[in-house]
Order: structure tokens, then sequence, then C-alpha cells
């Protein structure tokens, strides 16, 4: 199937208000897509089922599920495009009194990590932009473009809204009983080189990723590897990242209780959990729901091809089929509602950090968002 074919079929899903979801996986050139047959509202029970799920920030809400077995699937290749993974300029708007709002909430979370409630806390906001280009289909074109390194997904369902994204962050990636994961935490403005020095703020918060992570999966992964920190670019950013993989152990945990023992990790929530969901919760000054949530795909099956070589007879014989399960945090993305676009930032707020830069970074993480609008 041709890309443009594709993107029709997703225009008539779309038009006829039946639920979809297309994705391109980080660095891929395939992209893919599940269209529901139905505009039900199905979500997950266990998460044992197979499909496309995406789920709220906050874990003791339902995840939506566009199930496999009511779907159509489709795929196709994105063309090569000259757009390079940059951002050239800011957009000056006049936002005082959002600044003023959020300087508070910072304050107050750096107010409350003194007093011991806890040791870091993500705040976040919205923001509202007046759409000239209001057609999801063109926006998602221009996220593909832009952002090759990162997840790119446009998802729809007429009873839930419609959200699209380019996220830098990977939640979980388990194949067969191969698991891994990232601890991404800590920004700067890109300016030219990946060969930047980091302030202790940042790679302490980085560094609560990892650890929360490590703690969290001690007795349910075997043969841990942890990365070195490396500073990764995602758009006009500069990111801290640390990889962990190993093994699964057979039976000692289910998926859904493993996803939510991470879910949401202190990349997008605060440590301890608990206290800073409270706090999230209480003193945001809107509801973040699907904004720092997961998404991606859930129990799919694939088959490695038959292995040659003269060795091992039997190998070569049969392809293995594996249950695969990949899923991004949702960050760097918007929701479409009549012709506005929310665009939802935030940042990991410390003993140490500065509310003005803590703005200032939001600013900068609004940017990778609005620059496709
Ligand atoms: C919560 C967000 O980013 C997280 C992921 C990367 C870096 C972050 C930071 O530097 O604060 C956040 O932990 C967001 O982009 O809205």
């Amino acid at each position: 199937m041709t890309f443009n074919e594709f993107l029709e079929r997703i225009d008539t899903q779309y038009n006829a208000q039946l639920p979809f979801v297309i994705y391109r996986k980080p660095n891929e050139s395939a992209v893919n897509g599940l269209l529901q047959e139905t505009n039900d509202l199905v979500c997950t029970e266990d998460f044992t089922e197979k499909g496309f799920v995406f789920s709220p920030f906050d874990n003791t809400e339902k995840s939506v599920l566009m199930p496999l077995e009511l779907s159509d699937k489709l795929k196709s290749l994105v063309p090569e495009s000259t757009a390079i993974d940059s951002i050239e300029s800011s957009s000056k708007v006049d936002n005082t009194l959002q600044k003023e709002i959020h300087i508070k909430l910072v304050e107050r979370g750096v107010e409350a990590i003194k007093n011991n409630q806890f040791k870091k806390v993500v705040l976040s906001r919205t923001e509202s932009v007046s759409l000239s280009e209001n057609n999801p289909i063109t926006i998602f074109k221009k996220l593909l473009q832009n952002y090759a390194s990162a997840f790119v997904y446009c998802w729809y369902h007429p009873k839930v809204g419609l959200w699209l994204g380019a996220t830098p962050e990977t939640l979980v990636k388990i194949e067969g009983q191969r698991f891994s994961i990232m601890a991404l935490a800590g920004t700067q403005n890109y300016k030219g080189s990946l060969d930047v020095t980091w302030q202790a703020k940042e790679l302490q918060e980085q560094q609560y990723v990892t650890d929360f992570i490590l703690d969290s999966i001690a007795t349910t992964i075997d043969n841990i590897n942890v990365s070195k920190i490396e500073t990764v670019k995602a758009g006009n950013l500069l990111h801290l990242k640390t990889r962990i993989w190993g093994v699964l152990k057979p039976n000692a945990i289910s998926l859904k209780d493993l996803l939510y023992s991470l879910h949401p990790t202190p990349a997008v929530c605060g440590l301890p959990k608990e206290a800073a969901k409270q706090f999230i919760l209480e003193k945001e000054h809107y509801n973040r729901g699907f904004y720092t949530g997961f998404l991606g795909e859930l129990n799919l099956e694939i088959t490695s091809a038959p292995r040659s070589g003269k060795r091992n007879i039997e190998n070569r014989a049969y392809a293995t089929t594996k249950k695969s399960t990949q899923l991004y945090v949702n960050l760097r993305c918007m929701q479409l509602k009549e012709n506005k676009a929310i665009v939802y930032v935030g940042g990991g707020i410390t003993e140490s950090s500065n509310p003005e830069n803590e703005w200032e970074e939001t600013v900068s993480k609004s940017l990778v968002i609005k620059k496709v609008l």
C-alpha cells in the first residue's frame, strides 16, 4: 500500500468518526495503522489483550484499547523527506499570566520538597494554540518529517478525543522474555553539540528515575544491565538517558503489575510516587488526561525468520513467534479540540529548581510541538 493510499484510508476512517491509531516507531520508515471497525469504547481488563493501548497519567483510571481482533491492520512506508530533526526559531507569544501561574506552582513544589513531602515532582501546564491547520493527518505528516528519532502517533476515538505526539521516551519494550526500559530526564536546549555540561540538578533528577526503575524491577528481572548516562537529542532539546535491560523471570509478575509498578515513573510524576502524584492531582491547574500516560503496541505477535546455517537443523526449519509489547510515554503531545491544539508540557522539579528556568524549559518543550502547527 502506498503512503498516499494509507493516508486516504485514515481520512475515510476519520470522516466516518471511527477510531484509529497511526504510528511510526523511532528511526523506522514504516508507518502502522489500526482502524477499529466499530466506535465501541473498549478498555483493557488485565493487559493480556492484543492491540494498541492508550493509558492516562492517573494509574487508577482505565486504559483504552484498540483491539487487534476488531481492527484492520495497515502498513506503509513513509517516503524519504528532506526535513531534519531540528528547530530554528522560538515564537514570542505573550503569556505573562501563564508564566506567573506556573512559577507559583513550581515554588509550591520546591517548598513541599523542602518540607520533606517528596524529593522530586514533575509539574506541568497546558498551552492553547489557535490552529491554522486543523487536519490531524497533515499535522501527523509534519511530525513524521520533523522528528525521525521520536515515536510519532495520531490517535483518535470519537468518544475520547484526538491526540498527536512525537515522544522521545520509551516506557518499556518486552519481546518474549527480553525486557528493556530507559530513564530519561534532565533538559537543556540543543545549541549544535551533544558535548555539553550538565548541572547537578539535572544529573540528580535523572538519577532518581534510574534508581526508581532499578528498585522496581529488582525482583522480577534477571541479568540487569545498566548503560552509561548518555546525552540524547530530541527536537531542539537535549536529555540525559540511561538504558536498562535484562531478562524477565518466568511467571514472576504479570504484565499489568509490571507496568503499574513503573508507571508513572519519576520522569513524569516524582519520588516517592504516591506523594508526588497526590500533589500533582491536587495542585496542577488542570487534568492531565493522557499526557504523561503511556501508549503503544500490546502483546502483538512477532515472527522471526527461520535461522539459516548448517548447524541446527531444527532451528532452520521453524520460524519462531514471540509476544511483543512496546510502550512509549506520552510526552511532546497535544490534543486537538474544535479549532485549537492544547499543548502539554512539564518538567522535573527538585529542591534546587529555579522557577524561572523551569518556566523557560516548558517554553522550549512547547516549541517542539508548536513547530508543526
Ligand atoms: C514531563 C516532560 O518531560 C520529562 C521527560 C524528559 C525530561 C524531563 C525534564 O527534564 O524535566 C521530564 O522528566 C515533558 O516533556 O512534558
